[in-house]
């Protein structure tokens, strides 16, 4: 009974995520996919200078490549970046400053559908964090089964530091990776770990010293569950996740409804306009542009 219930929802969720990723061909490639035709494991590097920002394309460009390697029978995904200094810098700022209040919505529904299209990916998930991973960043990687990060970089939902709260379903990605009093605190704190103490919370699962180390250890975890039935596996990594994926599911309107209130407070625009500005500047400074 409770198998074909999670196995009918996921369909249910599926032709909703299949639609999306149908309206929008970016016309660079936002992601690449390669399949390694000896271990069968895919590899889906972000590709979105300068900073794998998460735009509406690049986000259906990631949902669309979980659907390809799920119904190509990949035997494991890791997720990586292209750019060698940031895995992912969580959500495009472009999307939540002065918004466009249709697109807002598109884009807030789109966030969820690609938590949800990783968090739920029936086959095992890693990621490679081979660069920088705040915010959406870090939530795309707490979504992955395992993670292997390089040194010297920094990782966690750091919301507050601009003003925002992460949303409940965000949070429940960090509190089943961490424990909850951590959680908490890193949470209000607004806390970037750095590769060191993510390894020392359990945020992260190893340290390589280069990506072609972290893509290999990866590997070694997916090959870990080479003795297990692949739908006997996701069904039991669905199963453990249903309770929050279900707390999203069961109130998606309600999810966006807040999220729009919220982002569009003046309080919180004025708070990000200032944290945008201070990024561009800092950009301006290192390059001399000041
Ligand atoms: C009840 C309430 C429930 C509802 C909740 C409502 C709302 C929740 C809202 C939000 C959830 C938010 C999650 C997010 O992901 S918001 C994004 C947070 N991201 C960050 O804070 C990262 C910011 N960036 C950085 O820290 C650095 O850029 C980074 C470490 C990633 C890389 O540093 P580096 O020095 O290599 O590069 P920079 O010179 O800083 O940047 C280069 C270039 O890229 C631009 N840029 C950086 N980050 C972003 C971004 N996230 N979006 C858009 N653009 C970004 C930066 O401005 C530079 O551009 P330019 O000036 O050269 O044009």
């Amino acid at each position: 009974m409770l198998r074909s219930k999670i196995l009918n929802r996921i369909r249910l969720l599926k032709p909703v995520i299949d639609r999306r990723c149908m309206s929008s061909a970016s016309k660079t490639p936002l992601t690449l996919l390669e399949v390694d035709d000896k271990s069968g494991i895919a590899t889906l590097s972000l590709n979105r200078p300068p900073v794998n920002s998460l735009n509406i394309d690049l986000m259906n460009s990631i949902i669309e490549s979980i659907t390809e390697i799920e119904g190509n029978k990949s035997r494991g995904l890791i997720l990586t970046s292209a750019n060698d200094r940031v895995f992912c810098a969580g959500l495009d700022l472009n999307e939540l400053h002065k918004p466009n209040q249709e697109r807002l919505k598109e884009f807030w529904a789109v966030f969820q559908d690609v938590w949800l299209a990783l968090h739920l990916c029936s086959v095992p998930t890693a990621a490679a964090i081979n660069g920088h991973a705040p915010a959406g960043g870090c939530l795309l990687a707490t979504a992955c089964e395992y993670r292997v990060m390089l040194p010297q970089m920094t990782i966690g939902l750091n919301e507050t530091q601009f003003g925002y709260m992460a949303p409940k379903w965000v949070m429940l990605s960090y509190l089943s990776v961490l424990p909850r009093r951590l959680a908490e605190r890193a949470l209000t704190q607004g806390k970037l770990f750095t590769t060191a103490e993510a390894l020392d919370v359990g945020l992260v699962d190893e340290i390589a010293a280069s990506k072609e180390e972290a893509l290999a250890k990866c590997s070694t975890f997916i090959d870990s569950f080479s003795k297990a039935n692949p739908l006997a596996r996701s069904l039991t990594k669905k199963q453990i996740r249903e309770p929050d994926v279900q707390k999203l599911i069961a109130d998606r309107a309600g999810d966006l409804k807040e999220c729009l209130e919220y982002i569009n407070s003046p309080l919180l625009q004025d708070g990000l306009g200032a944290y945008f500005e201070a990024l561009k500047q800092k950009s301006r400074s290192k390059a001399g542009k000041s």
